[in-house]
């Protein structure tokens, strides 16, 4: 759906987007991680083709963004910016059938659009009185208006509350499995953990690692986290086996039946084994994947 070959915007002496490869499948569900001023907003404007590129190319739909039938490609693009712009005097639903005639879409549009992002309650108060997260989910509400097959939003979560979050990625996968390729940015790692099908870091201009969450884990060979709650007489042994394989339990504040360490991945199924030797003693063995955060600050440093 989206392919970018070796991407580059300057502005003056800076390198915002510095020599970018990437490729987005149609119907994925796709996040963009970076620190502020990693280029992610840079490479997301190059891509609508609202900004043009200092150089490389970018196809969107088998369109190069810079031919003139992107024009025709562009009303299948739904766009959420970073900083929405809503005119205060308008209601919810006048705002989005102001967006709607531009689009040629009917008023029913409007009002499912609004019925998605929760916001039908709302649907006749200006925009003035509305919250931080309701004009967040209006700006939503208008980038889904003409049914796009692409949508690229720009920290799209930002003011949200947790409930509001959870139901905006139920409505991305909603879409997504209807055949629709989202794109976003987050800066909220955690959160866009586990409900993107691939990720990009972006650090400085460049891409520093793209893959699924698992396959960045790995290669960047974070350990394990491991918690074992055991018997109290059996911590010695336990230390004592960790000691075997050159781990040193963290230390955990007033407790005498848990240990914490980090085990790496390569040691883990001998580990196990040689735990599951001291028998019942053993209550629970917890293992922790590194976090998005670790994972992330193992790329982008
Ligand atoms: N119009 C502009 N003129 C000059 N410099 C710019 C312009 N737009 C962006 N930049 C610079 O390009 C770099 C990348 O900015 P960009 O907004 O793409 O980052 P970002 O990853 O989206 O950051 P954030 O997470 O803070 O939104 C920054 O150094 C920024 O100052």
């Amino acid at each position: 759906m989206i392919a970018v070959e070796s991407v580059e915007r300057h502005f003056g002496s800076i390198r915002a987007v510095d020599g970018v490869d990437l490729e987005i499948r149609r119907g994925e569900l796709f996040g963009l991680i970076g620190h502020n001023g990693a280029g992610k907003s840079t490479l997301f404007k190059m891509m609508l083709g609202l900004l043009p590129v200092s150089a490389g190319h970018i196809r969107i739909d088998g369109e190069d963004i810079h031919a003139g039938n992107f024009r025709e490609v562009r009303r299948r693009i739904g766009y959420l910016p970073e900083n929405v712009v809503l005119y205060d005097n308008l209601t919810g639903l006048e705002t989005l059938r102001f967006i709607a005639k531009l689009k040629n879409c009917s008023r029913e549009e409007c009002v499912a659009a609004l019925e998605t992002v929760g916001l039908s309650h709302a649907a006749n108060r200006r925009v003035r009185e509305y919250s931080k997260g309701m004009r967040q989910r209006l700006g939503f509400a208008q980038s889904l208006l003409g049914k796009p097959q692409l949508l690229f939003l720009d920290e799209p979560t930002n003011g949200l509350d947790p409930e509001a979050i959870r139901a905006f990625y139920a409505t991305l996968r909603g879409l997504r499995d209807s055949g629709v390729t989202v794109v976003l940015t987050s800066h909220i790692l955690s959160e866009i953990q586990e409900r993107v099908d691939r990720l990009a870091i972006m650090a400085a201009g460049k891409i520093q690692a793209l893959g699924t969450v698992q396959s960045l884990r790995e290669r960047v060979d974070l350990p394990l986290r491991v918690e074992v709650r055991t018997e109290a007489a059996l911590g010695g042994a336990l230390t004592a086996i960790l000691g075997s394989f050159g781990i040193t339990p963290r230390p955990v504040e007033a407790a005498t039946d848990r240990l914490v360490f980090d085990c790496p991945r390569q040691l883990k199924m001998k580990l196990f084994g040689a735990v599951a030797g001291l028998g019942e003693g053993v209550a629970d063995v917890s293992i922790f994947e590194p976090s998005l955060e670790d994972v992330f600050f193992g790329f982008a440093d």
